[in-house]
Order: structure tokens, then C-alpha cells, then sequence
């Protein structure tokens, strides 16, 4: 369960978020609203990249860990972003590898074919290099790259904003199953009302609070 409570961000000109609740038990759930609205801010603070101004956010109860010199963020949680951020000169199992080692998970490459496998991509692109694959590929080993971390809570930035329909509905596809069949939290922000609709929850963002849609 991801819980925000009372959640305040201010910047020194703006305030996108402003007492804002949320609770989410496992599935899948749409963040919509205009640019600049704060969906990836609030996307940051469910991460642990960035604090609260003021308010909690909690996953199963402990407040999530935020970034400092000992971490990245909070281990429970993975972050899939719109220019898929593999690393160019690691093939994609080392990219894969190397998501696990940093989260200190234990993860062989018979891991890496069942997490390619999940994301509907042939065992023989784990050789590839990043640039040697499509956008679309490129989203899919992102999203196994964050399966490998083995975490409960997925989160998605405009996922598929640099993909085309059919990318767009596979990439939403893959995320729809994490979030029924695995159980997982996945929270994904897009502008994309298609994508929205794919999911079990939509809330726009709207004066610093969410607003759940039909
Ligand atoms: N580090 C920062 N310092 C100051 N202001 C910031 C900072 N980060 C974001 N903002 C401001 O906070 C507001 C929310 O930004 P955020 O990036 O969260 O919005 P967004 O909904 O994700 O936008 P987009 O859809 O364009 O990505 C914007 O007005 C932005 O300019």
C-alpha cells in the first residue's frame, strides 16, 4: 500500500502540490493533468529522489527513504522515464545486471531471459546494445530493467511519450499486467488519455491536489 498523507511541495515560486492525500493499494494508476501541474514532482517524492516540503509518504506503513549519500532513493521503488535512460555502452543484460546490483539483489543471467521473457523480447537482444534497438525495445528492457529490482512499487514518466500507437499500446499492455497479474503499485503520469484509460484509476492534478476521474 502506498500511502501520501498531507503531502506539501513549495518551490520558491510555485506550490504544485499542496496537502495532498493519496492511497494506493496494488494496480495500476493514472497521474494526468497540464505541464508544469507537478506530476513528476510527485512521482520524485514517492521515489525518494526529493523531500517533502512537509507530510509523509509511506509504503506498507515506513516512510519512504529519501536520497542522501548512503542511497538513491527508496530501494522499494523503481522509476521507468520517457527517454528510457538505459546505459549506452553496457549491452542489456549488463543493464539489467547492473539495475540488481545496485538495489544489492541477486539476480543471474537466467534471470535477465524470465524478465526479457515478461517484457515479450527475444533472448538474443540481451547481446545488444542500446542504440541497436527501437524505441519501443528500448521501453521494454527499461521495464524489465526495473522488474530485475525486484520492487513493489513501479513508477512510469510519460512512458510512452516518444513511442507510436502500437509501442504505446504494448508498453501499456506490459504495464496493465504488472499491476493485475504481479500485483505490483504501478503509478504512471501521462498526458496520453488513451493510456488513462487503460488503467484502473485516473486522478488529474489540479491545484496542488489530486482529483480522481470517472
Ligand atoms: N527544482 C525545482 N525548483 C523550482 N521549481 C520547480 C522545480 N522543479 C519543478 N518546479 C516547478 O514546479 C512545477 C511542477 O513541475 P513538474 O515538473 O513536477 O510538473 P509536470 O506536471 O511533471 O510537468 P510536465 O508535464 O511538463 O513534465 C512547475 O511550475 C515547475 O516549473
Amino acid at each position: 500500500m502506498l500511502v501520501l498523507e498531507q503531502v506539501t511541495v513549495k518551490y520558491p515560486d510555485v506550490t504544485p502540490l499542496d496537502g495532498l492525500d493519496l492511497t494506493l493499494a496494488p494496480g495500476t494508476t493514472a497521474i494526468m493533468g497540464p505541464s508544469g501541474s507537478g506530476k513528476s514532482t510527485l512521482l520524485r517524492l514517492i521515489a525518494g529522489i526529493q523531500a517533502p516540503t512537509s507530510g509523509e509518504v509511506r509504503i506498507d506503513g515506513t516512510a519512504v527513504v529519501t536520497a542522501s549519500w548512503r542511497s538513491a532513493g527508496d530501494a522499494r521503488v523503481s522509476f521507468i522515464h520517457q527517454d528510457y535512460r538505459l546505459v549506452p555502452f553496457l549491452t542489456v543484460e549488463q543493464n539489467m545486471l547492473l539495475a540488481a546490483e545496485l538495489r544489492g539483489v541477486s539476480r543471474s543471467r537466467a534471470d535477465v531471459g524470465s524478465m526479457l521473457g515478461r517484457v515479450a523480447l527475444p533472448m538474443p537482444m540481451r547481446e545488444r546494445l542500446p542504440a541497436k534497438l527501437s524505441g519501443g525495445q528500448q521501453q521494454r528492457v527499461a521495464i524489465a530493467r526495473a522488474l530485475m529490482a525486484g520492487t513493489s512499487v513501479i513508477l512510469a514518466d510519460e512512458p510512452t511519450g516518444a513511442l507510436d500507437v502500437d509501442n504505446t499500446e504494448r508498453i501499456t499492455d506490459i504495464l496493465v499486467d504488472l499491476g493485475h497479474r504481479e500485483r505490483l503499485v504501478v503509478v504512471v503520469a501521462t498526458h496520453d488519455p488513451d493510456v488513462a484509460r487503460r488503467l484502473d484509476r485516473r486522478f488529474e492534478l489540479s491545484r496542488g491536489k489530486l482529483v480522481q476521474l470517472a
